[in-house]
């Protein structure tokens, strides 16, 4: 499915981004039409028997992950799960999509063409499909893509597999590498990056000359309107062309240009679980990332390679990944992406963010299957603590304090961070710290300083752990880091030779990465997690992924604890402190929280901006959310369907 879906977004094999592309480059010139049939010219282009295994192996864990995340649906066939079913979870139906349109029909189970693709009938069978998510004069003929604004009748998410692997099976694991000569080798060559900057926007891009690299955020900081994306994408090629301009008429038309000196461009795209509905493949809403990925890689690669030179970029950081068969799936996406656009093996350079915690127990693994294409690990703490609720919904021993306390003190942080900088070195590859989310606070010194003395003290404690860099939301905060980790490093570009390590990384157990983390519960926690979770969701509803609140930078992954946290406490009736009196965490406790923090709020953001924003939509899913039976899966892929562009007015035209 992935290589299908990647195929349909590069250029080569199915012929179809130059389409997109002159799209974006319509929207660039402000003819915001959102609705294009473009014409698929040259066929799929086949596939080696042993690629089609690949694929098709590939493609079965694709579906299954998707389908566990309501995200994807296929078409019956051999090694195809059936379409999903009118009634049957996950199915999606016009009404729970919230639109009109004819229900899907049933289908008869058939093999699968070549590539995966539904035989027999497939044409009908793909027009039934997806006029269960458009109006029926919407249906596009075959062998068009849509770029276009649709539904794509998204569910809500399951029960996920975080599953820690067994012991047996990490050895078993390791005992393949060690069989495949891969123990303890040098697996990747070595870049040198330091402290990061993380944001997204053509004025951000251009101020990114502070850290030594800088990353376009698709994911976590972003949310993912059409529109944003798109605007992103534009950015981002005139920023690796290097024509990039701001003008910010908010500030009397300041005009913002790229320095000489540039960090190097790092590009998240979405993770897997998030698809992309405004663009339609066979069908089929397109996975997010790979348009991201696609799109991007396709505008920059020959940049990158007249600038930098062949073996140099484009670089990517990849999220939210909770087992290496992810991995390897982005691995035949670069090495597909590199045979197509002719570059050498191993030019594209990716970072991997360890953020969930089943894949703490696949780090080996991950970075084996990307292998000539690893940039190392990075510490994704904030959805690493997300990941850890969810994965012990079910366990009231398991609970977290209150969200401020749990950092990387905790036993079970300190342990992954020093577990992931041991397997990063040993593999001769860089580890990443965790991402600093302060943000300067302006008007306040004092304030200002001890904000800046925390970042300092955790940065301190990475570079004395072994990490080789680090990252920061905000500019401001990067003179501070840098003092701290060139003050360590002196002079050296990592420490991936460094003396024995500060800790006994060996030692760390199973045990040592799930401790429940210590602290107080208060009902305090829970109306913080409720004012942020409310706030951040208003401002993603309203376009904005990134958010500054009460001095911090909130994302999904930060507003993610809020939210797990509030849905694990409920769930558990956990006992929280009132000020000295205890109380139950109940769902009437959080619907007065709930209703006081939304006071709260609008006393602060004022009546009018609280009027004109999302803030008691907000409001009603983030409760929803927290007193849900079952733990949404992510709270980005609830809210997806309300940011789509369902109706678009413009009609269908040719480009
Ligand atoms: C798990 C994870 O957490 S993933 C992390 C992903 N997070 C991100 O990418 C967040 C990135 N950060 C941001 O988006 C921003 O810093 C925010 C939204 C938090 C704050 O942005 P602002 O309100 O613009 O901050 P502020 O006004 O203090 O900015 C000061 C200057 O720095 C610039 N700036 C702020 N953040 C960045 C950034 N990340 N990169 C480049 N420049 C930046 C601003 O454009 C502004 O420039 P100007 O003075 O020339 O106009
Ligand atoms: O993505 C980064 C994180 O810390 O979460």
């Amino acid at each position: 499915m992935a290589y299908a879906m990647l195929d349909a977004v590069l250029a080569t094999s199915p012929r179809r981004v130059p389409h997109v592309c002159v799209y974006i480059c319509a929207l660039h010139g402000h003819q915001r039409t959102h609705t294009h049939t473009l014409p698929l010219p040259f066929p799929l282009r086949a596939q080696s028997s042993r690629e089609t295994k690949l694929a098709r192996h590939d493609a079965q864990y694709a579906h299954h992950w998707h389908r566990r995340h309501g995200v994807l649906r296929h078409a019956g066939g051999r090694g195809h799960p059936r379409p999903l079913r009118p009634g049957v979870r996950g199915h999606p139906h016009p009404r729970r999509a919230g639109l009109r349109g004819r229900p899907a029909a049933r289908v008869p189970r058939r093999r699968p063409a070549r590539h995966g693709a539904p035989a027999g009938d497939a044409a009908a069978l793909r027009r039934r499909r997806a006029s269960a998510v458009r109006p029926r004069h919407e249906v596009r003929p075959r062998g068009r893509l849509d770029v276009r604004a649709s539904a794509a009748g998204h569910r809500g998410p399951h029960r996920g597999d975080h599953r820690p692997r067994r012991p047996q099976e990490d050895g078993h694991k390791r005992a393949q590498l060690r069989r495949q000569g891969l123990h303890g080798k040098h697996l990747i060559r070595v870049r040198t990056c330091k402290p990061n900057v993380h944001a997204f926007e053509g004025k951000k891009i251009l101020k990114r000359d502070t850290g030594r690299t800088w990353q376009a955020d698709f994911e976590d900081a972003l949310a993912p309107t059409w529109e944003n994306l798109m605007r992103g994408q534009v950015n981002l090629r005139d920023a690796v062309a290097g024509t990039i301009t701001f003008r910010d008429a908010a500030r009397g038309g300041r005009l913002y240009k790229l320095d000489e000196r540039t960090a190097k461009l790092f590009v998240r795209p979405r993770g897997w679980h998030l698809p992309e509905a405004h663009v339609f493949i066979d069908g089929e809403p397109a996975i997010g990332c790979l348009v991201d990925f696609g799109l991007y890689f396709f505008h920059s690669h020959a940049a990158f390679r007249a600038g930098q030179g062949a073996g140099f970029g484009p670089f990517f950081y990849l999220p939210k990944m909770e087992h290496s068969r992810e991995a390897r799936i982005w691995n035949g996406v670069f090495e597909r992406a590199e045979r197509v656009a002719g570059i050498e093996r191993g030019s594209i350079r990716a970072t991997v963010l360890v953020e969930t915690l089943p894949a703490v127990f696949q780090m080996d693994e991950i970075l084996h299957e990307l292998r000539d294409h690893s940039a190392g690990l990075n510490c994704g703490r904030w959805d690493y603590i997300f990941s850890y609720v969810k994965t012990f919904r079910a366990h009231p021993d398991r609970l977290l304090p209150d969200r401020a306390l749990v950092g990387m003190a905790q036993h079970f942080m300190r342990s992954y961070s020093h577990l992931l900088i041991r397997t990063c070195h040993r593999r001769q590859v860089h580890a990443m710290g965790g991402m600093a989310a302060q943000i300067p606070i302006k008007d306040d010194a004092a304030a200002n300083e001890a904000a800046l003395e925390l970042v300092r003290g955790d940065k301190l404690r990475e570079v004395r752990a072994g990490h080789d860099g680090t990252w920061a939301a905000h500019p401001g905060l990067i003179p501070a880091i840098r003092e701290v980790f060139e003050g360590h490093l002196g002079g050296k570009p990592n420490q991936i030779n460094a003396a024995a390590p500060p800790v006994d990384a060996a030692a760390i157990t199973e045990e040592d990465l799930i401790q429940p983390p210590r602290g107080a519960r208060t009902v305090e926690g829970l109306r913080l997690n409720t004012r942020v979770g409310v706030q951040y969701l208003a401002a993603w509803l309203g376009g904005s992924g990134s958010v500054p609140l009460y001095n911090l930078m909130e994302d999904a992954a930060t507003a993610e604890i809020s939210r797990v946290q509030n849905w694990q406490w409920l769930r558990h009736g956990a006992t929280l402190d009132a000020g000295g009196v205890a109380v139950r965490a109940t769902p009437e406790l959080l619907a007065r929280v709930v209703e006081e923090e939304m006071a709260r709020v609008r006393a602060e953001v004022g009546a009018e901006r609280f009027r004109r924003g999302r803030y008691a939509e907000a409001g009603k899913i983030f409760s929803r959310q927290c007193v849900a039976p079952e733990l949404d899966d992510f709270l980005t892929l609830d809210a997806y369907g309300l940011i789509v562009v369902h109706h678009p007015r413009a009609p269908a035209s040719k480009l």
